[in-house]
Formats: C-alpha cells, structure tokens, sequence
C-alpha cells in the first residue's frame, strides 16, 4: 500500500505562526454575530460570502477583510471568533499558535482595546485548558496608517502588556515600508517585545532589509521575495531566522500565480528556516493542514520535509524553551512511529 502522506500531516505535531484572528471569521459565524449584533450586512448568503471571495491582489483582500470585522463587536463576540479558531487548530494537531490581532480595524470603530484583548485572552485559556494548545498573541500596526496611530496603539497597549508576546505589521504593503514604523519597532523592543513584519509579500526585497536592518526583527512574515535577492537569501540562510510562509494565502492573493511554483521548496533548498501557516484560513480555504496538502498534494515537499517544516515552526516559535524541548520530542516521536 502506498505510503499516506495526508494521514502523516493531519496529525504531525506542529506549531502555527502566522495567523490573523481575524482572518479566521468563517462566514457562518459572520453571520450569527451580525444577527446577535442587528448588523445588516451586504450579502444575503453564506455562499454570496464565499463568492466574493475572488482576489486579484493584496488590497482586494483587505477591503473585503476589514468589512467583514465589522461584526466584532463585543468581548464576546472576539472570544468566540478565538475558540472557534483553537478548535479548528486543535484539529490540525497544532499545540501552539502565535496569533495576530488588528486593535486599530476594531479602535477605530470605537471598540475599546480592552473588550479586544480580555476577549481573545479568555479564549487562549480555555484552549490551553481544553486541548493542551499553547498561545501567544501578537500585535499589528496597521502599515497603510501613520506611525503615529501606531504609536497611540502600542500605548494603549502598555498596561495590558502581559497579554501579548510581540508587534508585528500588516496591511498594503507595498508603498508602505518598515522604515516608516523605526520608532514604533525601537518602543516594542524597549518594552520587551519581540517583533516581527510581513515583508516580501508583495513588496520587494528591500522591505526585507529594511525589516531586519531597521526594524531588528526576530521572525520574517512570507518573505517570498526575499529570493529575488542571493545577498539576502544568503544572509536570511545565514541568520537562521524563520519565514513564516502561507501557500494558499499567496495564491489566492496571486502572490504565486501557479501553486507547482510555490517557492517552499526552493527555500528549503537553500537553507531558509520556511514554516507553512494559514494566514486568513476563512478567506483562503483552508487551515494549516491544508497548507501543507497544497504541496505534498503537488509532490512539492516530502514525508522529510514536513517533518523539517514542522520543527521549524517549532523553533521559529517564542514559545519558553521548555515548551520547545516538549514539542520537538513529540514530532520527533510521532515521525518514528508514523
Ligand atoms: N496576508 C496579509 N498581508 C498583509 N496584511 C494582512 N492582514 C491580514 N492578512 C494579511
Ligand atoms: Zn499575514
């Protein structure tokens, strides 16, 4: 019998470290906190939801995204978007996940940052209670707005400061460098923050430099193309440093036109710590597992390599170290037996 490749991924132990909690609002669940909250929204059906979700790029994206948050609404509401999320992610055998959250899509709209986090907090403690899954939450400037909007959020942030891990930067990138964040990124670090960026999504790979030269980050967000450039694939191969990669966000988003040229297994080839992540699972059709089945589906990566990516997104990840040491020992363990 040949050997089954899927049935290996679905219950590999693994980590995820790029995923937005708000790109993990399915649309069924949009719907049940649009009615709870007596938001009309502008489609009539789950399927018309699912129709829409056709993207030529980032931005086409995004303005679909930040519509769809507005039925965020209450410390509920975000705490049920979180378990729904963890139960989906248990699921996949992933004990630990490092999250993003967009404070200024839900501040601007009034929301305190407090019904926010004590919501997505609440959740993280209940899924480490219910299925041992580990959490950290990281927090997201918005790039396409100024840094001082950002700087207001990281403030509004300080008392809460034990509910996060690290900041990070999303949003349109391109014409919005890290170098425009410096003092925002210098403030996290100087808090004990760690940091990271999406960089080389759709931006070039300068953004990446500018990332690490500037903004000092620890953990690189996609950097597909961070391979246009052999100086920093060598520097990035170098460093150790991890790329968090998500295939079916970078074809739904045309990032990659043809998924048989996903770059995965070239980064893996030259030495990249590439880990696989669902970015917005709800608006890209599908959660990790499915990210790694995009490619082992296309012969793209081996038994050997999912193995190789699932101890990176361990290693990528801040989890304590004891933590690590716990989670590498049980993929090393379930790839013996399996
Ligand atoms: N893939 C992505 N790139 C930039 N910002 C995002 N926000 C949510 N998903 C994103
Ligand atoms: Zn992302």
């Amino acid at each position: 019998m040949a050997y089954d490749l899927d049935a290996f991924v679905a219950s590999l132990p693994k980590a995820e470290l790029h995923v937005h909690i708000e790109g993990t609002l399915e649309p069924e669940l949009m719907f049940e906190l649009a009615r709870r909250n007596g938001i009309t929204l502008p489609f009539d059906s789950v399927d018309a939801i699912r129709a829409a979700y056709d993207f030529s790029n980032l931005q086409d994206f995004l303005d679909i995204y930040y519509q769809g948050a507005d039925v965020l609404r209450t410390e509920a509401d975000f705490y049920d978007l979180a378990i729904a999320y963890f139960a989906r992610a248990a699921a996949d055998t992933v004990r630990h996940a490092e999250i993003f959250f967009d404070p200024q899509t839900h501040t601007d709209r009034g929301i305190a940052y407090e019904t926010v986090i004590n919501g997505l907090h609440r959740a993280q403690l209940e899924a480490e209670a219910r299925w041992g899954l580990t959490s950290g939450l990281i927090l997201c400037f918005l790039r396409h707005l100024p840094e001082q909007a950002a700087l207001e959020t990281l403030e509004m942030a300080v008392p809460h400061l034990d509910k996060i891990i690290g900041v990070g930067l999303d949003s349109s990138e391109v014409g919005h460098p890290p170098s425009k964040f410096a003092r925002v990124f210098a403030r996290a670090r100087a808090l004990g923050l760690k940091l990271v960026a999406h960089a080389g999504e759709e931006g070039p790979p300068d953004y990446v430099c500018e990332a690490l030269d500037i903004l000092g980050i620890d953990r690189v967000d996609h950097g597909n193309r961070s391979l246009e450039d052999e100086a920093l694939t060598q520097r990035l191969a170098a460093s150790g440093l991890t790329l968090t990669v998500c295939p079916l966000s970078n074809h739904k988003l045309c990032v990659v036109e043809d998924m048989n040229t996903h770059p995965i297994p070239h980064m893996l080839k030259r030495g990249l710590k590439a880990t696989i992540n669902s970015d917005d699972p709800a608006y890209f059709g599908g959660y990790v597992n499915d990210n790694f089945l995009a490619l082992t589906g296309l012969r793209l990566i081996s038994r050997a390599d999912c193995v190789t990516l699932a101890r990176n997104s361990v290693t990528g990840s801040f989890a304590t170290d004891a933590r690590k040491t716990e989670l590498l020992a049980e993929i090393d363990a379930y790839s013996v037996l399996h």
